[in-house]
C-alpha cells in the first residue's frame, strides 16, 4: 500500500443468495480525496459502504484501510453516517452530540470542535425539534466527525433535504474537503457528485465501470449539439456509426457523444451523408452523459 492510499479495496464481491450486489469490485482511496460512489438505486453503493465499515461480510475480496488488518475496520480513524441518525427532538445539539459521544466512548470535549467544524457553534443549546432538515443533517455529520477522524463515509448525504439544506450540506463537504479530510460519498445524483467530489467510481449492477478524477473522466469524450433539418437522415447516419452514442434526441436536435477522432470528422461525414446540418457545436461532457456513456456500452 503506498503512502497516501487509506483504503485498498480488492475484487470485493457480495452475494445475497440469488443478487450478485458487488461483483469483483476494485479501488484505492487516497488521502485528500472526495470520492463520489456514483451508481443508481439497487448498484450495489450501500454493500459496499456496509462491507468496508466491518457491517456485512464480504463472499470474498479483501479492503484494507491503513494502519489496520485486512478486512477490519479501525474505529477511531473513521467516522460514518450511513443510516438515518438517531437524535432527540427535545435535547438542545450539545446534550444530543454528548449522548452521541457518550456511546461513541469518547470525551465530552470533543463535541465542540465537531459542531464548529458543520456550522452549528450558534446552536449549540437550541432544541433540535427547532432545526432545518439541513441543520439536522450537518449536525448528524457532526456526530459522524466525533474523535476528529480522518476519514468520512456518507450513504446518500442529502437524501431528502430541500434544496437549502442540499447546499448546506454540499458546502460543508466541500469544507471538510479544504480541511484536509478524506471523504467517500456514496450518491446517485449526479450533479451532486460533479459539484462536490475529485473522484468518481461509477457502479452499475455491482460492476466498477470507471474511476479517477472527475475531471479527466469527464475530459474523455466531448458532445456534439447538432441540429439538424433532415431527422430521419440523421438517424440512419447515427445507426450506421456505433461507435457514436446517441445522448439525447428531440424532434431535429440531437446530442452525440464522440471521441477525439470522431469529432474531427464528424462534420464532413454529416455532410457526406446527406444530413442537412443546421448547427453544430462541440461542448464538454458532463457527468450525466458520461453516466449514460458508461452505461450504454
Ligand atoms: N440484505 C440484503 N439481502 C438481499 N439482497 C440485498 C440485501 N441488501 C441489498 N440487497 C440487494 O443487493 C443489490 C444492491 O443493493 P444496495 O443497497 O447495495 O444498492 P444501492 O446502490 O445502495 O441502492 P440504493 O441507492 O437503493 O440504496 C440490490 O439488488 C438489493 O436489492
Amino acid at each position: 500500500m503506498g503512502m497516501s492510499t487509506l483504503l485498498s479495496i480488492k475484487k470485493l464481491t457480495k452475494r445475497y443468495s440469488s443478487t450478485l450486489a458487488l461483483n469483483d469490485f476494485t479501488l484505492d482511496v487516497k488521502k485528500g480525496e472526495v470520492i463520489g460512489i456514483l451508481g443508481p438505486n439497487g448498484s450495489g453503493k450501500t454493500t459496499l459502504l456496509s462491507i468496508i465499515l466491518g457491517l456485512r461480510f464480504p463472499t470474498s475480496g479483501s479492503f484494507e484501510w491503513r494502519d489496520s488488518k485486512p478486512n477490519c475496520f479501525p474505529k477511531g480513524s473513521v467516522g460514518a453516517l450511513i443510516e438515518v441518525p438517531t437524535f432527540y427532538p427535545y435535547l438542545s445539539l450539545e446534550k444530543n452530540l454528548r449522548v452521541s459521544a457518550f456511546a461513541k466512548n469518547i470525551s465530552y470535549d470533543q463535541i465542540y470542535p465537531a459542531i464548529e467544524l458543520v456550522g452549528l457553534t450558534p446552536y449549540l443549546k437550541a432544541k433540535v425539534s427547532t432545526f432545518s432538515l439541513g441543520m439536522k443533517q450537518r449536525m448528524a455529520i457532526a456526530q459522524a466527525l466525533l474523535g476528529n477522524p480522518e476519514i468520512i463515509i456518507l450513504d446518500e448525504p442529502t437524501n431528502g433535504l430541500d434544496p437549502e439544506g442540499i447546499v448546506e450540506v454540499r458546502n460543508l463537504i466541500k469544507e471538510l474537503h479544504l480541511k484536509g479530510k478524506t471523504i467517500i460519498l456514496a450518491s446517485h445524483n449526479l450533479d451532486e457528485v460533479q459539484r462536490t467530489c475529485t473522484h468518481v467510481a461509477v457502479l452499475n449492477k455491482g460492476e466498477l465501470q470507471a474511476a479517477g478524477l472527475v475531471d479527466e473522466l469527464l475530459a474523455s469524450a466531448k458532445v456534439a449539439h447538432i441540429s439538424v433539418a433532415n431527422a430521419g437522415k440523421m438517424n440512419g447516419f447515427i445507426s450506421e456509426h456505433p461507435d457514436i452514442k446517441l445522448v439525447e434526441k428531440l424532434g431535429n436536435d440531437f446530442k452525440l457523444l464522440l471521441d477525439e477522432k470522431e469529432q474531427k470528422s464528424l462534420l464532413i461525414d454529416l455532410e457526406e451523408f446527406g444530413v442537412v446540418v443546421n448547427s453544430f457545436e462541440i461542448r464538454n461532457m458532463n457527468l450525466e452523459e458520461l453516466f449514460i456513456k458508461l452505461i450504454r456500452k
